[in-house]
This record gives structure tokens, C-alpha cells and sequence, in this order.
């Protein structure tokens, strides 16, 4: 073979070399770890230094890559070629072609970029030297053509905004989807993607999706005599108590068990003294509508815990806590006083016997089943909702994976069910999946 032919080989390695290069530096510069980087800065690594300041402009970095990079695919191709025609004639060019495309797209693309994602940083690092003194050398062209692509753009039509890189929340959630965190459990990785996942959330729940409805809040009647009132706030397990007067429609104000206390212990001991309406703070009220997102900042903000939630004509619905919020997020916290669902009797076989009035989700919660809560809020009212009608004892419906059957029915209420997985073990579990979003 003559020494030219040799040459030109030569020179379609290097650049096929020097294409992957760009590829993989692309790949490892976009994909290396932001924190990381900084971290490794702060403690004195040039290198890092070096990858920040590359990665601060990445107009310019991903301009100059984009543009070696093309060049050399280009050159290499072009030598192909014209080596291929002066062997082969005409057919040269297929030949280069096919050659060239199958080279370029393995070496020069493929391999480089698959080896950059599996050690962005360490490849990052390792490039950020060759790289700064691309950048410094073909930087000025690529600022030039990045002010081609903004002029053509706009007499396109399209207004490029700067250089803001921007993750819309679905591209996150795809993301936390994907994230993986090799030093930590599998347990707790989960754990912590559903808990991120939760966050973007908050902005879709409205506080009455989650809220406590009115028939399962604790409340005071004003009118009772205080003694009776003091024996009510010590044995709810809740610290903050809607007080109504006349209707329970009607809430004068949130009695905190704390203050009562407190009247107690200046009243002496004589509890006939307290003036406990007196006692009541204001109530906050809050339109069912609120998300979960603007209720927690609230809450923040006012430095609240609790709120009554309102429909549109300002009726109670029911009530929210901090507490509520931080569980959409972090999963169910339970406190010293707190008792497990009211009204639900968890069965040896793995169903449950559940009041009517037990709501979808603390069902849903507590059984790990994934029940539809959009129609109804309580168990008695999916029921009545799948049958279209009330229901009579005896009447089984299936629902989501889970029988549930009537067990007592109080006028055109439900009031009592019997809940179980549908089939064996194995059967259910699939059935659960197939529920989820
Ligand atoms: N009066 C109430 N009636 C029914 N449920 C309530 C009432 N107050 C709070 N809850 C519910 O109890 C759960 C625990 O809430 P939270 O911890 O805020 O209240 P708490 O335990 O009564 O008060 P704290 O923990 O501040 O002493 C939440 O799900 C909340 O909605
Ligand atoms: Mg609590």
C-alpha cells in the first residue's frame, strides 16, 4: 500500500478519535454532578475549577463542541471519500458513506457517549484541560454562529429567550422516576423518590382532597356545662377542638387543650369558673379549593397549624393540619396521642370491617389498597356510587381489587362494610398495580 493511503488511514483514525472526544466531553460535561463540581472547587481541584467555568457558559461550550465536532466528522469523511473514489471510482462514494456513517455513529458516538454517562464526573474532570483550550480556540466561531442561529430564528418567527436552562416539572418527575442512588438501600431510595415526587404534587391536591371530613371531626358544644367540656378536650386525642354553638354548622372558635388547661389552673382547680367559650381562638377558614402547595406556605406563614375548610357557599366541610400536609409528603406521622383509624377493625384474613364513615383515603392508607377516592370521600359513599342506589345488606360490589360487602344499613345509610383483596395474594398485588398512575 502506498505511503499516502497509509497516511490518509491514519488521519481517519485521529479524527474519528478526536470526534469522539468531543462527543463523550459532551455528554460527561452536561451529565457531571453540579454539587459535586462546586464541592471539589471549594476544596482547590483545577480541574473542577476548570469543568465549573466550562459549564458556566454553555452556549459557548456546547457551541465549540457541536463545531470541532462536526468539522472532524466532516474531514474524516471527505478524506474517506476521496481516498474510496480514487480505489473504487464512482461506487466510492456509497462505500464511504456506509463506512463512514456505521464508524462514526459507533466510535465517534455511540461508545464515547455511553462511557460518559457511566462516569460523568471522572470523565469531566479527566477532559476539562483539552477541553478549556478548545473552547478558548473555537469559542469566538461558535459565539458567531450562535448570532447566525438568533438572527435566522427570529426572522422565522421564533424569539430565542437566553441561555436559561430550564426543567418543566414533568421533565423532573421523569427524572426522580430515573433517579438512583447507588451508596443508599433500595428502601430508601424509594423513599425518598416518592417523597420528591410528592412535592411537585402538592400543587395539583386541594386541601379538600385531604382533608378530615366534618363527620369525622371532634368538636365542642358551647352550651354544655364547662366540666363536661374539660372531660371532652381530656380524652380527644386532639390538642386543638372545633367549638360550635346552637348548630354545628356554627363554629365560634378552636379551643386549644392548652388553654383550657391554663383557665384551669388560674381558675384554681374550679373548673365552673372557666368562661370557656371565652377561651376559643378565632377560626381560620380556608376554601376547600386551596392547594397543598399555597396551604402549607400559609400555614408558614401565619404561623398556624390548623384551619376549618369551607365550601363555596362557606359551609364546614372539615378541617387540615400541618400535620395532613407533611404526611402528603413524607407518608403518615403519628404522635403520642394519636389513635389508628377510627372505626376500622383490621381482619386475620387481611380485609377489614370499616364504618361507613370511614374515609377512602385513610382506608386506602392504612391498607396499602389504591381505592378510587374522586367520586366519593367515604367508603359508604363509593359503595352507594358503584350501586348506583343504596345498597342492601348482603349486596357485594367489586371495586378496584377489593369486594366490599354491605353489613348494616341505617335508613339510606351505610353504616357498616366488610372489605377484602379479591383472590389470592398474588392476584391482588397485580390488581393493586394495575391502579396505580
Ligand atoms: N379536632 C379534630 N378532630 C378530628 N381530627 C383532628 C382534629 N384535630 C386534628 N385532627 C387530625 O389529627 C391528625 C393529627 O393532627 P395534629 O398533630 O395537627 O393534631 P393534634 O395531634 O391534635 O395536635 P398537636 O400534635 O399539635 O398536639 C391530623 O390528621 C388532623 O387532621
Ligand atoms: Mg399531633
Amino acid at each position: 500500500m502506498p505511503a499516502e493511503l497509509w497516511l490518509s488511514l491514519l488521519a481517519i483514525l485521529v479524527l474519528i478519535a478526536a470526534s469522539a472526544f468531543f462527543s463523550g466531553s459532551e455528554t460527561a460535561l452536561t451529565a457531571a454532578s453540579r454539587t459535586r463540581m462546586h464541592q471539589r472547587a471549594s476544596d482547590g481541584d483545577v480541574r473542577a475549577l476548570r469543568v465549573e467555568k466550562l459549564t458556566a457558559d454553555r452556549e459557548r461550550l456546547i457551541g465549540s463542541i457541536l463545531l470541532g465536532n462536526n468539522a472532524v466528522n466532516i474531514l474524516s469523511s471527505s478524506i474517506a471519500t476521496s481516498v474510496l473514489i480514487g480505489l473504487f471510482g464512482d461506487a466510492g462514494v456509497a462505500m464511504a458513506t456506509l463506512g463512514m456513517t456505521l464508524l462514526l455513529l459507533i466510535f465517534a458516538e455511540i461508545l464515547p457517549k455511553t462511557v460518559a454517562l457511566h462516569q460523568p464526573d471522572r470523565l469531566a474532570l479527566a477532559l476539562s484541560g483539552p477541553l478549556t483550550l478548545v473552547v478558548r480556540i473555537l469559542g469566538p466561531f461558535s459565539k458567531v454562529i450562535g448570532l447566525i442561529v438568533r438572527g435566522v430564528a427570529r426572522v422565522i418567527g421564533i424569539k430565542l429567550e437566553g441561555d436559561r436552562l430550564m426543567v418543566s416539572a414533568d421533565d423532573l418527575r421523569g427524572a426522580i422516576r430515573l433517579y438512583d442512588d447507588p451508596e443508599a438501600t433500595a428502601a430508601e431510595t424509594r423513599n425518598e423518590k416518592e417523597m420528591l415526587a410528592s412535592i411537585l404534587d402538592l400543587g395539583d391536591l386541594t386541601v379538600g382532597e385531604i382533608m378530615i371530613h366534618r363527620r369525622q371531626m371532634t368538636t365542642i358544644d358551647a352550651d354544655q356545662p364547662p366540666a363536661a367540656i374539660l372531660a371532652q378536650v381530656t380524652t380527644s386525642p386532639h390538642t386543638r377542638l372545633p367549638m360550635w354553638q346552637g348548630d354545628p354548622d356554627n363554629v365560634i372558635g378552636v379551643l386549644h387543650a392548652k388553654d383550657m388547661l391554663r383557665a384551669l389552673t388560674e381558675a384554681g382547680g374550679d373548673v365552673e369558673k372557666i368562661d370557656v367559650p371565652a377561651l376559643a381562638r378565632t377560626p381560620w377558614f380556608i376554601p376547600d379549593s386551596t392547594t397543598l402547595h399555597d396551604q402549607l406556605h400559609a400555614f408558614r406563614q401565619r404561623h398556624a397549624h390548623f384551619a376549618l375548610v369551607i365550601d363555596e357557599y362557606g359551609t364546614i366541610q372539615g378541617l387540615v393540619t400541618l400535620e395532613d400536609i407533611l404526611e402528603e409528603i413524607v407518608g403518615e406521622i403519628v404522635d403520642e396521642h394519636d389513635i389508628a383509624v377510627e372505626g376500622l377493625e383490621h381482619q386475620a384474613d387481611g380485609g377489614v370491617l370499616a364504618d361507613g364513615t370511614v374515609t377512602i383515603r385513610d382506608l386506602n392508607r392504612e391498607t396499602g389498597w389504591r381505592l378510587p377516592d374522586d367520586e366519593a370521600t367515604t367508603i359508604a359513599g363509593l359503595v352507594i356510587h358503584e350501586a348506583k342506589a343504596i345498597p342492601e345488606v348482603g349486596q357485594r360490589f367489586r371495586i378496584a381489587g377489593i369486594e366490599a360487602e354491605v353489613l348494616r344499613r341505617h335508613r339510606n345509610r351505610v353504616t357498616k362494610l366488610r372489605l377484602s383483596p379479591i383472590g389470592d395474594r398474588a392476584q391482588t398485588g397485580a390488581l393493586h398495580d394495575a391502579g396505580r398512575p
